[in-house]
């Protein structure tokens, strides 16, 4: 009788044991954030008034991210990178965000993944889905790096949708390169080229993109 009830205990206290891991935050505990701010050198200014929570994340796993989209960087990265950490987050509460990190930090899914991970999910507001005017428009100050941000996300709305991508690669002199899937509808392109692409397609009014990048050397601005 004893064994069997310690078996029972036991057994309960795997269980519990589980869901606190299943449940566990997937943001670093106070005294973890403070040490990654301090060991990365990370400064985070939030404006007056504004109630946000800044702590990093600790895996790629950010509450609100697509599954397929977390089990792909999973796969491919071994942690997010700093800004990754601190951006995710910060993205996912719906607060615009501006980013500084060097070249080559990872910049361009710290702005991807959350707004395909809104957009799969619906939450992003202006349009019902499917959308058929691009609501996420990156700016890029050259050739070369527009078509460096459009790959990554191509590569995203691929794993995303598990290949389903209706029409992607499309690469003009006004529009770098659109992405086009069921829910999403992504722009790239030079700032000077997006005027143009505007002024052509008069259907699309910059207006309706809920999601802005303005990609600079070192500094990415997302609202
Ligand atoms: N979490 C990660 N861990 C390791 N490598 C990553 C991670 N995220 C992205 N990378 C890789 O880092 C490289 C640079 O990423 P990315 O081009 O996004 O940097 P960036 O900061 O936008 O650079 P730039 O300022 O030139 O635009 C890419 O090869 C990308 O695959």
């Amino acid at each position: 009788m004893g064994v069997k009830r310690a078996k029972e205990e036991a057994d309960a206290g795997a269980v519990k044991a589980k869901k606190k891991v299943k449940t566990a935050s997937p943001l670093l505990d106070c005294d973890a954030a403070k040490a990654f701010f301090e060991e990365q050198g990370i400064k985070v200014h939030v404006p007056a008034g504004k109630d946000v929570n800044i702590t990093p994340l600790r895996g790629f796993n950010c509450d609100g991210f697509a599954k397929r989209l977390v089990k792909y960087c999973d796969g491919k990265f071994p942690k997010p990178t700093p800004i990754q950490a601190c951006c995710w987050p910060l993205i996912m509460q719906k607060t615009d965000v501006c980013g500084i990190a060097k070249t080559g930090s990872g910049k361009t899914l710290a702005f991807a993944m959350p707004y395909l991970s809104m957009s799969r999910l619906g939450v992003l507001e202006v349009f019902e889905q499917p959308c058929n005017s691009p609501r996420f428009v990156a700016m890029a100050p050259t050739r070369e790096l527009a078509m460096q941000i459009a790959e990554v996300c191509v590569d995203l709305v691929k794993a995303l949708t598990a290949g389903d991508v209706v029409s992607n690669c499309e690469c003009s002199v006004m529009a770098e390169k659109c992405c086009v899937t069921h829910d999403s509808f992504l722009l790239v392109s030079l700032t000077g080229s997006l005027i143009r692409w505007v002024f052509i397609n008069s259907h699309f009014a910059t207006e309706v993109a809920t999601v802005f990048i303005n990609n600079k050397k070192q500094e990415t601005t997302i609202c």
